[in-house]
């Protein structure tokens, strides 16, 4: 398949530019897979490479040559960049524009929430024109109340750009606090946040949610209709966690347009080879075409 070729435009924020719009059309070019690019230490090794920030930007550049026409969207995970400082920041700096150039849309895996002041500078150096780290969007966590991380949701959709908001996550540990309440759960009300504000939104909103592949029937359990939220559904847990394409067709069967499915290290274990590793997301991309 071709790459999407759906690079963000700076100037002039048209439908088009809407960063729903730009998901949609990558995921018709590319398929509903979001590659992960989490350059763990393990990885790295298995992979030839020293555990370094310049192995990570190499490691990082591999994954884009091979998946760039497979892959809807790319996510680098931060806090495997961060942990080299200033060095591990340049290598993400280098990776979000090589994706760029590839044409290829990026989520920053930064999952960030501060109160509303502070949240204006993350907005500010992950969502807006002309920050070095400018991603096409960013993943959000809405645990100091989903209003606080109103100055990334605005300036996402001035921009063309996106949120992920964490809504029900992949890790076990997750129900003990976003399934609390019934049936006014945590997680219920985030969704519910999330739904309003793509209200307006045509097809798929600016504002997405992260819900787990490993969640099962917990979204009904819960009483949720994401199918009602316009969000793009962000689903890691594929691959490594344990979920399953046919998992996925289970728990979204109603929401399946909406559905990002994200594998990390079940598919960057198939490198450093770049046709290996494209073959691999290739084979993961068309499970998931085929359960779908
Ligand atoms: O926001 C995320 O991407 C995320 C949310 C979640 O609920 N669970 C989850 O695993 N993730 C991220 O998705 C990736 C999963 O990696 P693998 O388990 O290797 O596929 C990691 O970068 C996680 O930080």
């Amino acid at each position: 398949m071709a790459s999407a070729g759906a690079g963000h435009a700076a100037a002039g924020n048209t439908e088009m530019d809407h960063f729903g719009n730009r998901l949609r059309v990558a995921m018709e070019a590319n398929g509903p897979l979001c590659v992960g690019i989490d350059p763990h230490p393990s990885l790295l090794a298995s992979w030839g490479l020293e555990d370094s920030a310049d192995a990570v930007r190499r490691f990082s550049l591999g994954v884009i040559e091979a998946v760039a026409g497979t892959a809807a969207i790319l996510k680098p995970q931060v806090a495997l960049y961060e942990r080299f400082g200033s060095a591990g920041f340049a290598a993400l700096e280098e990776t979000l524009a090589a994706a760029r150039d590839a044409g290829v849309l990026t989520l920053a895996d930064a999952k960030r929430g501060d109160i509303g002041s502070t949240m204006v500078a993350y907005a500010n150096a992950w969502l807006a024109d002309g920050s070095p780290l400018a991603a096409d969007a960013v993943t959000l966590s809405p645990y100091l109340g989903y209003e606080s991380l109103r100055p990334a949701i605005d300036l996402a959709g001035q921009t063309g750009r996106g949120v992920f908001v964490l809504g029900l996550t992949s890790n076990p540990e997750g129900q003990s606090v976003q399934h609390v309440g019934g049936a006014a759960s945590v997680a219920k009300r985030i969704i519910d946040a999330v739904a309003q504000d793509n209200a307006h939104a045509a097809d798929l909103g600016h504002v997405g949610l992260v819900i787990g592949a490993t969640v099962g029937n917990a979204p009904q359990r819960l009483g949720i209709d994401l199918s009602a939220t316009k969000a793009a559904l962000l689903t890691p847990g594929l691959g490594a966690q344990g979920a399953t394409a046919g998992d996925l067709a289970n728990s979204f069967a109603s929401s399946h347009r909406q559905v990002l499915a994200s594998s990390s290290r079940d598919i960057l274990r198939a490198g450093p080879g770049v046709q290996a590793l494209r073959d691999k997301a290739r084979m993961v991309r068309d499970e998931l075409l085929a359960a779908g």
